[in-house]
Parts: structure tokens; sequence; C-alpha cells
């Protein structure tokens, strides 16, 4: 069954900024799936529209079977949502932040205390339950956002950037407690995120959005296959390079597994090939055979980084991230004032 389905989905801000440009794509029950892109690729956009807080322009957008205009009510109750702002009280204690929360969803009492507990126990912060959020640490306040969202048990769980402005130890940690939540839950999970190590690790499927369109859909390894292998870099010492010699050398290896070589006026060899660990000894030593001397060897795997740039002709640039991630610290600096 597709928890969520969408069609042909436009948003158009006043202004005529079209942020969301007919994208459409469906997420199975049970699945990681994960919108990958960079600043103002549509993300927030897209997730704002499938958890209610936005309409679209155009198009069909089902989540749980329910749409998201017509049925909101009903997407409301079966949906958790961990946005990309801090959303924490900080003069309020963890737990109290979970009452707040459970408050919202008007369930019962005794409900609630059952699950703050649980939960405070799976996010290993039952410690700091009674403590003010302003003392915890980044990691910590996802955490309780994640368990805030989780409280009335949604079957649809949205996470809007989980990771943003956390420190690679913490984001680590965010996403063992998702990998946990997608095993020990009967629970769809869809995050969007800029990073894409995240997307890797933690999606069944991905999809990749720039400029509000969707470039490629698919599992990491379906992305990352449709680059056609791994890439080897040689770069020869030496500036008398035979092409044609080597030119055969790199061709007539790895039982045609070789797809594609290049030779550099610098002496640098490119080989495109689908295994480069067996191919790559078998290069150097006939190289070596023939008297070329070696000045560095670099094996690329394919990484959803290298799949992003071969469908939008662009990296996600590092100042993207950081612009994203002072945009958070100042979200957590303005609440702790
Ligand atoms: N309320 C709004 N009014 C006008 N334009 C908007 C509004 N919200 C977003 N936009 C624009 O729509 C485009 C998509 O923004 P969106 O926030 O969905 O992207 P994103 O991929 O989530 O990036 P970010 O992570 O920076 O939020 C951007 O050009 C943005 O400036």
């Amino acid at each position: 069954m597709d928890d969520i389905v969408v069609e042909n989905l436009w948003k158009i801000y006043p202004g005529n900024i079209a942020a969301v440009k007919g994208i459409s794509f469906k997420v199975e029950h049970g699945e990681v799936f994960s919108l990958l892109g960079p600043n103002g690729a549509g993300k927030t956009t897209t997730i704002s529209i499938l958890t209610t807080l936005i309409n679209p322009t155009k198009g069909v957008a089902k989540v749980g079977g329910y749409d998201v205009v017509t049925q909101a009510n009903k997407v409301r109750s079966i949906i958790g949502l961990v946005p990309q702002d801090v959303v924490t009280d900080d003069d309020l204690s963890g737990w109290d932040n979970l009452m707040i929360q459970a408050s919202l969803y008007h369930l019962p009492r005794s409900v609630a205390v059952k699950r703050a507990e649980e939960l405070l126990e799976f996010m290993e912060l039952k410690e700091f339950a009674n403590k003010k959020t302003e003392t915890y640490s980044g990691g910590m306040r996802r955490r309780l956002e994640l368990a805030a969202a989780l409280l009335h048990r949604p079957k649809i769980l949205f996470l809007d950037e989980p990771t943003l402005g956390l420190d690679v130890q913490v984001r680590t940690a965010v996403w063992n407690y998702i990998n946990r939540l997608r095993k020990e839950e009967d629970m769809t999970i869809f995050l969007t995120t800029h990073y894409m190590d995240e997307a890797d690790k933690l999606s069944d499927r991905v999809a990749i959005i720039d400029y509000g369109e969707i470039k490629i859909i698919g599992t990491p390894k379906e992305l990352k296959d449709s680059l056609g292998g791994d890439i080897i870099e040689i770069q020869l010492i030496s500036d008398q390079i035979k092409r044609e010699e080597v030119q055969k050398i790199l061709s007539s290896n790895g039982n045609g597994s070789v797809k594609e070589v290049s030779i550099g006026d610098s002496g640098l060899l490119r080989i495109k090939t689908a295994n480069g660990e067996e191919v790559l000894p078998e290069i150097i030593t006939k190289l070596y055979e023939k008297g070329y001397k070696i000045k560095s060897v670099d094996l690329k795997k394919p990484s959803l980084d290298e799949v992003f740039l071969q469908y939008t002709g662009k990296r996600i640039r590092d100042s993207e991230v950081s612009s994203e991630e002072t945009r958070r610290e100042r979200a957590i600096m303005r609440r702790r004032r």
C-alpha cells in the first residue's frame, strides 16, 4: 500500500515564485524515503504541503489515503512532524514539553504519561526529563523533538532536515534512533536532507530535487549504479607517455569491465569500470612493467554526491550547508533569549 501519493504537485508563492513544479512520487508503507536537494530546492515546501501546513497551488497529494487539502484533519491525526526549526520550549523541562505536545493531540493523561516514559527511555533522555531544555545539547533537543512527534503513535513520520546543524557524531547517533524506529515500529518515514551520506545511510529510496523538480528517484544503490561504476585515477610521473601503449594497457583489463578511459596531457589516466578493486592492480602492474612511474592512485566509488552532480550539473556546496546550519543555530539562539 502507498502511504504517500503525490501527483503533479505545484506550489507557486506570491510573486510568481514556483517552489515546486509538478512533482510526482509514491512512498510505500514501511519505507524510509528521502527528498534530497540543496537550499531552496523545494524540500520544505513539499513536506509542508504533505503535513497540511500549506496548500498546494495545483495537483494532488494524499497521505495515508487522505487528501491533504480536503481531509487535512484526518491527515494530521496519523502523522508526526519534526520541523526544521526548534520547537521545544526552553523554559520547560523535557517532560513538560512532552505533556504539552500530548495535550495538543488530546491524549488522555494516563496514556500520555506512559508513552512519554517509554519514549524518553527509547531516546535515552530519561535522566534529563526534569531538566529545562535550555540545558540540552543540540542532539538531545532533536531526540526530544522526535519523542514529541511520536507521542500519538503516528503511522507516518515526517522529518525536515533531522540532523541540520548537529555535529558529525551527534548526527550518527540521531541516525541510529531513526534506524531503530524503522526496525521496531511499523512506520513510514519521509525525510528531507541536503546531506548525501544521510540520504544514503537511512533511505530505502531517494528522490533528488532541484529547482522544484524531481531529477531522479531510486534506491541509493540504483542511483549510484546508474553512474556506471567506479572511477580510477592514476597520475603518472613520466611526461613521455606513449599514448597508444597506455591506451592498450588501460583498455585490455578487467575482462571487459573497463568502460571508458581517458589520458590527460598532464599524465592523468581516468578509467571508468564496474569493479575498480579488480582492475586497479592489473593496470598498475602492467604500467610498471612498461616502465611508467606512478605518482598517485585514487579509486573513487560512486557516491550520491556524484549522482547529484550527474543529474543537476552541480555539487551541493559547503557554503549552502553552512548557511543552513547558521540559520538553525540562530533559531536556537532566538529561543534562548
Ligand atoms: N513563503 C514563501 N514565500 C515566497 N517564497 C518562498 C516561501 N517559502 C519558500 N519560498 C521560496 O521557494 C523556494 C523553495 O523553498 P523551500 O524552503 O521549499 O526549499 P528547501 O529545499 O526546503 O530549502 P531550505 O532547506 O533552505 O528551506 C525557494 O526559492 C524559497 O525562497
